[in-house]
């Protein structure tokens, strides 16, 4: 792949990964994953590499959602009078939405927005597609871009004002409880997704001021970057019959009266890859799941002189070998020095590397490493079969999860008084006690410039305190809840 981006690479090595904003930001770059040069802020260019990351990615999340879903497109206008039905829906988004007001000279008589989420595009076509219970559960989605007009500072793949890979799930239901039975879903299929890309995560369901727009309730997965901000990387929202009312979305009952629906919807962005990108990264650059990573190997000869003919042919025998078992593999023969060739596709994230020079092709071997582990070993050739290398994968994979869980728990501690929490909050989260009022979430904004993310579904690995317990503000009935600094 060498994509010109435009800029000459300084190949001098990227910035220590603790100093997370600019490893990002020079990561994002120089492994060609998206280009920031586009002349609108909050707006940004896919490179063909990171669009192969993007497309395996949502790959798997298409693969999740088409068991019980089908995939639509809608419109990404929506009409004002649409858009404004909900009143606590347009409330959350007035002031992020981009509005349309001509046709080329002509001024619309009425205004279009572009798309910020679709509830307000599909919920009247829903009122079409809705007439019986034989109709539902009705289970949609889409994966679309959306725009938002964010006012806090923008980043490519975390905080967009296009977002170009908005999953957007919609579905309807007979009763509260079968949507409550769909969300409880939801939260298991975005389990299966994080659990694939090994990226820990926390269940938190958001307080009431910090719910989705026009929702009954939200609940969150938030993982932690590696300067202790959080980042919710998806949501999952409960939305009772309050769209259904709004956009008179009624069946008929088996007894042949009629009801509203009651409806949830579910949302995961690219942010999916900021958060691969960012938990398994390294002071070399990417560090991919196998599955997920556009190089899988990457063969590199090691040309002699005088020895090229023998090296390549063998490079090129177990090149062929590797795409016919259906690998994606590179054979990077390019007059590059080696070490620059190492670089390069650890920067990348090329998963296995096997080096191949005139000694391993006296003794019928070839050098392998991985690019988590980063230790070469030799091994001979025949070795090379294709369930060897599914039990690479697994390996890889519980090693970047383990490494991943690891870096996440010491992120995370307990705390039953603010003033130790205080100086923690800057690179860690915060469990706490908290009561959910909206006066002690005062304090922690106030006192400790914290956000509440909100209280634990589950606490399970992140802290072995009980459920319950004193607020840490008030001392009155707390919850275990969880205080950080996000994205
Ligand atoms: N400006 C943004 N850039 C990138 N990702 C974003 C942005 N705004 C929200 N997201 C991501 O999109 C997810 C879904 O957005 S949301 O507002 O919470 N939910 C919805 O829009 C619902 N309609 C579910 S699809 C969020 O959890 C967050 O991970
Ligand atoms: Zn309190």
């Amino acid at each position: 792949m060498s994509q010109n981006s435009g800029k000459k690479k300084n190949i001098e090595t990227l910035p220590p990964k603790e100093n997370f904003s600019e490893w990002y930001h020079e990561v994002i770059h120089r492994a060609e994953i998206m280009d920031v040069r586009y002349p609108i802020k909050g707006l940004y260019v896919w490179f063909p590499f990171g669009f192969k990351i993007r497309q395996l990615v949502y790959g798997k999340l298409r693969e999740l959602l088409d068991k019980e879903h089908d995939e639509v497109y809608f419109p990404a206008l929506i009409p004002e009078t649409e858009l404004g039905k909900e009143g606590k829906h347009i409330k959350g988004f007035e002031d992020e939405v981009y509005w349309v007001t001509h046709g080329g000279l002509d001024e619309l008589d009425v205004k279009l927005a572009l798309r910020p989420t679709s509830e307000t595009a599909m919920y009247p076509m829903f009122k079409l597609w809705i007439r019986s219970h034989t109709d539902m559960p009705l289970r949609v989605y889409q994966i679309v871009n959306t725009f938002r007009y964010e006012t806090k500072h923008t980043r490519p793949l975390i905080r967009l004002r296009e977002i170009t890979s908005f999953k957007e799930a919609h579905t309807a239901h007979r009763n509260f409880e079968e949507a409550e039975e769909q969300v409880k879903d939801a939260v298991k299929l975005y389990k299966e997704f994080y659990d694939f890309l090994a990226i820990p995560y926390m269940v938190i369901r958001r307080p009431e001021w910090d719910k989705f727009p026009g929702a009954v309730y939200t609940i969150a997965f938030d993982t932690i970057m590696p300067d202790g901000r959080t980042l919710q990387i998806g949501t999952v929202h409960h939305l009772g019959n309050n769209f259904a009312k709004t956009f008179d979305i009624k069946y008929e009952t088996p007894d042949g009266d009629h009801e509203y629906v009651h409806q949830t919807c579910y949302g995961i962005s690219e942010r999916c890859v900021a958060a691969l990108i960012s938990v398994h990264g390294d002071d070399n650059g990417l560090i991919l799941p196998f599955e997920v990573s556009p190089v899988q190997f990457v063969i590199i000869p090691v040309l002699y002189k005088g020895k090229e003919e023998e090296v390549m042919e063998v490079a090129e025998k177990v090149f062929n070998k590797l795409k016919g078992l259906g690998y994606r593999t590179v054979l990077d023969s390019g007059d590059e020095r080696p070490g620059a060739k190492y670089y390069k596709w650890e920067l990348k994230g090329a998963t296995i590397r096997i080096e191949i020079g005139p000694k391993e092709v006296e003794k019928g071997e070839i050098v392998v490493s991985f690019r988590d582990e980063r230790k070469k070993f030799s091994m001979s050739m025949d070795e090379l079969t294709d369930e060897k290398i599914k039990a690479w994968a697994k390996e890889i994979k519980s090693r970047i999860r383990a490494r991943a869980f690891a870096g996440m728990k010491e992120k995370v501690r307990y705390f039953d008084n603010l003033d130790e929490l205080r100086g923690w909050i800057r690179t860690g989260v915060a469990i706490v006690h908290f009561c959910m009022s909206e006066e002690c979430a005062e304090v922690i904004e106030k006192d400790v410039s914290a956000g509440i993310l909100g209280k634990f579904e589950e606490a399970g690995e992140w802290c072995d305190k009980d459920i319950t317990g004193k607020c840490i503000v008030c001392g009155r009935e707390g919850y275990l809840s969880a205080i950080s600094r996000s994205y």
